[in-house]
């Protein structure tokens, strides 16, 4: 099981029984490669990302503060649309896991497509300039708005995901003399090694038509009859942050399965096979990420060898990292506030932000890799937990953690692999105003998103 996977259910720290801690690491200011953005680097003790040290980024922009390797999230796009160009497969970043304009133009610089799941993700890759066509929308509940929107633009793939889309979809695109091409999203009943709460492909769930109930036999018959509507494919994503290919076999044999079936009893042969996102990544030394190419091999080999058996022509293929892309070239810098021992338990460090800027300890018990960033330190470790400033005792953002003895308020702490899912996922809970999002690169930032201000928060409080 993957130190992702955890018992159903969100983690609360009241409620659990204390865990054994994990033993303290042999050097406490380490940057695991696998876990830090590749440029990050330690300049005289201190850390610094992009040629930029963190003390500097703390004065120009301010903490809590999302900050992000452009190189480390452009080589990673690259990488996977390296290992999936012998297929000529598309490659579709996935958005929800972190999307400003700047981001969708760095996907669309390094030859990706985008996977927008809102109107709002849409709109921003629109603002940004990224062309239509090279978009896919998800959603499990598109609205009418959201529909005649992606339609009137002209996005490239609408993965339709019940049968009252169907419908809406047929009535917009006939109401528009449009035929829009889509994918029937299926689920495949498998059941990926994963959070529960992330996992998408078993039959007990929202997304998608299930093959097992003939749900999606019957979404693909609807599509074929619709006549604006143009039927292209399939679509399966079993899951996020999984380590293994086993599901993503399963799922990949299932749908190449299902393919031949629709080939078979309705004479049709869908051109497009879209295998989702979910790769994992390396939060905390020890996980054991899948290689792009690794993965594109084996399911590039599963599709074929489907394909053949059943005398099929191979659809092409499209995948949708997000997590995989976005995730390692971030981190989150906090400065430390209070430091409080509770005698015989731990020290808890708390710090200027918490689960307002990164849901995802509170949400699924992730893990984390955190370090004392502004300085070196040889004081011996401490056994802590790091905190946010919220009222509520799940604000957690590391669990357990080691930080040097010698701590104090004012330091910098970083927590890494925070590019994916933090920024995405960030809130105004007790009305603390989100961080800014800074691009760092050959020695200089640059703001992407800036810090809310409680302006921001008073100017939406219209009563
Ligand atoms: C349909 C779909 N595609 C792609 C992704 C991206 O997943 P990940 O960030 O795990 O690669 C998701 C999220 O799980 C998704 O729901
Ligand atoms: N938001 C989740 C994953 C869900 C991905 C979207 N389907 C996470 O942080 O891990």
């Amino acid at each position: 099981m993957s130190r992702y996977a955890h018992p159903a259910g969100p983690r609360h720290a009241d409620v659990l029984p204390e865990d054994n801690p994990p033993s303290p690491p042999q050097d406490l200011a380490e940057l695991d490669p696998r876990v830090w953005p590749a440029t990050a680097t330690r300049v005289g003790g201190e850390l610094a990302i992009g040629g930029v040290p963190v003390s500097r980024l703390a004065a120009d922009h301010g903490t809590a503060l999302y900050v992000l390797d452009e190189d480390d999230f452009r080589s990673r796009a690259r990488d996977y649309r390296a290992a999936f160009s012998e297929a000529e497969a598309d490659v579709y970043y996935a958005g929800k896991a972190l999307l400003t304009k700047a981001v969708a133009r760095w996907v669309l610089e390094e030859g990706l497509k985008l996977d927008v799941c809102t109107g709002g993700e849409l709109a921003v890759a629109l603002a940004a300039g990224f062309p239509a066509d090279r978009i896919g929308m998800h959603g499990n509940n598109k609205s009418e708005a959201e529909l005649a929107r992606a339609v009137d633009a002209g996005v490239g793939r609408l993965i339709v995901d019940s049968f009252d889309e169907i419908d809406r979809l047929e009535r917009l695109s006939a109401e528009r003399g449009r035929v829009p091409d889509v994918l029937v999203r299926v689920t495949t009943g498998v059941e990926a090694h994963t959070h529960e709460f992330v996992a998408t492909a078993h039959d007990d769930q929202k997304f998608g038509f299930a093959l097992s109930t003939g749900a999606a036999e019957e979404a693909v018959r609807r599509v074929l009859a619709a006549g604006h509507l143009s039927l292209v494919g399939l679509h399966s994503h079993i899951g996020s942050q999984i380590f293994d290919t086993a599901g993503f076999e399963v799922a990949a044999r299932r749908v190449a399965a299902f393919l031949t079936r629709v080939h078979s009893e309705m004479g049709v042969s869908l051109p497009e096979l879209d295998l989702g996102g979910g790769l994992g990544i390396a939060y905390v030394p020890g996980d054991a990420p899948l290689a792009p190419d690794t993965i594109a091999k084996s399911l590039l080999d599963i599709v074929r060898r489907e394909c053949e058996t059943h005398g099929l022509p191979v659809p092409r293929i499209a995948v949708e990292p997000g997590r995989a892309v976005a995730g390692p070239a971030g981190i989150t810098l906090y400065r430390v506030g209070t430091v409080k021992d509770v005698e015989g338990i731990r020290t808890y460090v708390s710090v200027d932000g918490g689960m307002s800027d990164n849901i995802r300890t509170a949400l699924y018990g992730s893990e984390y890799t955190c370090v004392l960033a502004s300085r070196e330190s040889d004081a011996p470790p401490m056994l802590s937990r790091l905190v946010g400033k919220h009222c509520e005792s799940g604000d957690i953002i590391v669990h357990d953690l080691y930080l040097p003895a010698d701590l104090r308020p004012g330091d910098l702490v970083a927590v890494a692999a925070t590019g994916a899912y933090c920024h995405s996922m960030a809130s105004n809970y007790n009305h603390v105003p989100r961080p800014a999002l800074v691009a760092v690169r050959d020695g200089r930032s640059r703001t992407l998103v800036r810090r809310e201000t409680e302006e921001d928060l008073l100017r939406l409080d219209v009563g």
